[in-house]
C-alpha cells in the first residue's frame, strides 16, 4: 500500500550506504565475480565494432570494390570476411555466457541480502514490545519488509552495479573511439551531455508522475473498499450522491495523474531517438566529409569501416549514459528506504530480558500488583505527578493467591485489560511493580512468564492451519487424545466432528465461517490444552453471543477456571458471579473489592452496574 505520508527520496547519505554495504559482506566474493564479469563485458562491447570495421575495410575496400582483384585475390578477400563473421559469433557467445553469469550474479547477491534485511526485520518485529504496535500501524509495517527492502535491492542491482556497469561501458567506448579516430569521437561526444540532461530530466518528470499517479490510486483504492464495506450505512443514510461525487473527484485526479505520465513518456522516446538521429547525422557528415576526400582531413584515417563503427557506437553508447542518469534517482530512491529500514532495525527494545533473568519451571500462581502505577504514554515516568491526567493506572493494588479466581469489572477504559498486560509483561510499569510468585515479572525470562500464562483473548485470534494446529499450537508434542478430551471438556468436541474434515478442517480466512461463540470455545480449549498455571480471560466476546451460547461458554470458562489463578474480565456481571473475589475499577484505581454478595450488600458502584445491568435485561426481554 502507498503510504502518501512517506518520503520516496532522500538525499545522498553515506553512512546510510556503508550500512546498506555492509549487508553485503558475505557475498564479497560474488561481488568481486560481478566487478570482474561487468569489466570483460565492458570490454567485449566496443570490440563488435572493431571486427566489422576491420572486415568492412579489407573485404569491401577500394580495390576490392574497383573490380580490379583476381578471382583468387576475391576469394582471398571473402576468406577474411568469413574468419571476421565467425569470430564475431564466437565473441557474441561470450558476451551471451558473460552476460548471464553476470545478471544471475548479481541477483543472487540481491536477492541474498533482501532475504537477509527481511529476516532482520522480522527478527526485530518479534522482539519489539506491544507499544511499538501500538503506534506503528500494520500497513507501514509490512511495506518495510516488502517495498521498502525491493527498494534496496534496486539498489544494488539497478543502483550499484549500473554504477559500474555503465562507467565501465562508457570508458570501454570512448576510448576505442578516441584511439580509432580522435576527431570523429569529439564530434560524436558532442550529443553525450544533451542526452545525459534530457535523459535527466524526463526520467525525474515520469518519476513524480509515477509517484503521483500510486497516490492517486490508493486514494481511489480506498474509497471504493470503503464504500463497497459501507454499502449499508450509506444506502441507510442516502449518501449515494455524496460519495458518488467524491469518488468523481478522486477519480478524475487518477485520471489526470495517468494523462500526466502518458505526455511526459511520449515526449521521451522521440526525443532520445532525435538525438540519435543528430549524432548519426554528425558521425555521417564529418567521416563522408574525409572519406570523399576533403583536403583538410587528409590523413585522418577514417575509412568506410571507421564510419560504420563509429554509427554503431555512437548508438550503442546511448544506453550506459541513459542508465548512468537513473542510478543517481535509484540510489536516493533507495535512501529513502533505507532510512525506513533501519529506523525499525534501530528501535529500541524496552522490554528485554536481563542477563540475569530468573528461570521458572513451576508457577505457583500467585501474582501481585504491589502499587503499580502505569501510563502507556512513554514520556511518563516514576516522577510524573499523580495528578497527570496520562496515567492509566493509578496505585494499584492487588495480591491474587493461587488458584483463586478474580474478576475485574468497571466501566469501558477503566484500565482492567491493561491489568492484565502487565501482568504477562507486555509493558513495564512506571512506579511499583507486579510480582509472580513473588518475583519481579522484569526479572523473569520472558519466555517463562508467558509459557504458564494462558490468555483467552476477546478477539480470538485463528492462524491459517487446521483446527488442531490452532488449537495445539502447531506444537508435535501434544497428543490428539488430548486435544479432544480437552475439546470435549468445553463443550466444543461435538461442532469439530460436525465440520467436513473433522480436527483436521482447515480455517479459512481467521475462521471468518466461525461463530463468535465456536471461536470462543475453541479458545477455552486451547488454553486447557496448554495448560497454563494463570489464566487471563478478556470474554467480552460473551456479549455478542445468545443466551444459550453464554451458558456454554459460562460452564467452559468454570472448567478452564478450576485450579488454576485466574483473572477474568467481564462486561456481563452475570459470567462472573461465581468468582472468588470482584475488583471494581473506575479511572485505573481500584473503588471496590469482595464477593458479589459483599458488594451488593455494601449498595456501592458494583450494587450499581448490576442494578443498570439487569434493568437493561428486563427491557430487552
Ligand atoms: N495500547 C494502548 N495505547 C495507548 N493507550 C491505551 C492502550 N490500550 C488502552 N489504552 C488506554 O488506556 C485506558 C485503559 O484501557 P483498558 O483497555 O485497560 O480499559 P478497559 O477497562 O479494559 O476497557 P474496556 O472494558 O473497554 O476494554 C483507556 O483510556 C485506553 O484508551
Amino acid at each position: 500500500m502507498t503510504q502518501p505520508d512517506e518520503a520516496f527520496q532522500k538525499e545522498f547519505d553515506p553512512q546510510l550506504t556503508r550500512r546498506v554495504l555492509r549487508y553485503l559482506r558475505p557475498y564479497l566474493r560474488l561481488v568481486l565475480g560481478v566487478l570482474v564479469l561487468s569489466l570483460l563485458i565492458a570490454l567485449t562491447q566496443p570490440t563488435f565494432g572493431l571486427i566489422q570495421r576491420y572486415a568492412i575495410d579489407h573485404s569491401f575496400g577500394p580495390n576490392a570494390l574497383s573490380g580490379t582483384v583476381d578471382l583468387a585475390g576475391r576469394q582471398r578477400l571473402f576468406q577474411i570476411l568469413l574468419t571476421a563473421a565467425i569470430v564475431y559469433l564466437c565473441l557474441k557467445g561470450v558476451e551471451f555466457v558473460l552476460r548471464y553469469a553476470a545478471t544471475l550474479t548479481i541477483n543472487i547477491v540481491g536477492q541474498r541480502v533482501l532475504y537477509d534485511i527481511r529476516s532482520d526485520i522480522f527478527t526485530k518485529l518479534q522482539r519489539l514490545q506491544l507499544s511499538f504496535f501500538d503506534k506503528t500501524p500494520v500497513g507501514r509495517l509490512i511495506t518495510r519488509v516488502t517495498s521498502d527492502v525491493d527498494a534496496i535491492n534496486q539498489f544494488i542491482t539497478a543502483g550499484l552495479v549500473s554504477l559500474l556497469q555503465s562507467t565501465f561501458l562508457i570508458l570501454a567506448y570512448v576510448i576505442i573511439m578516441l584511439v580509432v579516430s580522435w576527431r570523429l569521437a569529439l564530434i560524436s561526444f558532442i550529443v553525450m551531455p544533451v542526452l545525459y540532461w534530457a535523459t535527466n530530466y524526463f526520467r525525474a518528470r515520469l518519476r513524480d508522475a509515477f509517484r503521483n499517479n500510486s497516490i492517486q490510486q490508493s486514494i481511489v483504492n480506498s474509497k471504493l473498499n470503503e464504500n463497497i464495506t459501507g454499502m449499508l450505512t450509506i444506502q441507510l443514510f442516502g449518501r449515494e450522491n455524496r460519495n458518488a461525487v467524491e469518488f468523481d473527484r478522486a477519480n478524475r485526479r487518477l485520471l489526470n495523474a495517468r494523462l500526466e505520465s502518458v505526455r511526459w513518456f511520449a515526449l521521451f522516446q522521440p526525443t532520445v531517438s532525435i538525438l540519435g538521429s543528430v549524432a548519426s547525422g554528425l558521425v555521417l557528415w564529418y567521416a563522408g566529409d574525409a572519406i570523399l576526400g576533403a583536403d583538410r582531413l587528409a590523413g585522418a584515417g577514417i575509412t568506410l569501416g571507421t564510419l560504420i563503427a563509429f554509427n554503431q557506437w555512437v548508438g550503442q553508447l546511448f544506453q550506459p549514459i541513459q542508465d548512468l542518469s537513473d542510478v543517481f534517482n535509484n540510489l536516493q530512491a533507495a535512501m529513502a528506504s533505507s532510512e525506513r529500514i533501519f529506523g525499525v532495525l534501530d528501535t529500541p527494545v524496552t522490554i528485554q530480558d536481563k542477563p540475569d533473568a530468573r528461570r521458572l519451571n513451576q508457577f505457583e500462581g500467585d501474582v501481585h500488583l504491589d502499587h503499580v502505577w502505569f501510563a502507556y504514554d512513554e514520556s511518563v515516568d516514576a516522577h510524573t505527578p499523580d495528578d497527570d491526567p496520562r496515567w492509566t493506572l493509578r496505585g494499584i493494588d492487588l495480591h491474587i493467591r493461587p488458584g483463586e479466581s478474580v474478576a475485574l469489572v468497571g466501566a469501558t477504559g477503566a484500565g482492567k485489560t491493561s491489568i492484565t498486560s502487565l501482568v504477562s509483561r507486555f509493558y513495564d510499569v512506571q512506579r511499583g511493580a507486579v510480582r509472580v510468585d513473588g518475583v519481579d515479572v522484569r526479572d523473569l525470562e520472558q519466555y517463562d512468564l508467558r509459557r504458564h500464562i494462558g490468555v483467552v483473548l476477546q478477539d480470538v485470534f485463528l492462524f491459517a492451519g487446521t483446527i488442531e494446529s490452532n488449537l495445539t499450537l502447531s506444537n508435535p508434542d501434544i497428543p490428539h487424545e488430548r486435544v479432544v478430551q480437552a475439546c470435549k471438556y468445553v463443550g466444543v468436541h461435538e461442532f469439530i466432528m460436525a465440520l467436513e474434515d473433522g480436527y483436521d478442517t482447515e480455517v479459512r480466512e481467521r475462521g471468518a465461517t466461525l461463530s463468535t461463540g465456536q471461536k470462543q470455545l475453541l479458545a477455552f480449549a486451547r488454553a486447557l490444552i496448554q495448560n497454563p498455571d494463570i489464566l487471563l480471560v478478556l470474554d467480552e466476546a460473551t456479549a455478542s453471543v445468545d443466551t444459550e451460547t453464554e451458558l456454554r461458554i459460562q460452564e467452559a470458562l468454570e472448567k478452564v477456571m478450576q485450579g488454576r489463578t485466574s483473572i477474568i474480565i467481564a462486561h456481563r456481571l452475570s459470567t462472573i458471579e461465581h468468582c472468588n473475589r470482584i475488583v471494581v475499577m473506575r479511572r485505573g484505581v481500584v473503588v471496590e473489592e469482595g464477593s458479589h454478595r459483599e458488594l451488593l450488600a455494601q449498595n456501592g458502584y458494583y450494587a450499581q452496574l448490576h442494578r443498570l445491568q439487569y434493568a437493561q435485561g428486563d427491557a430487552a426481554d
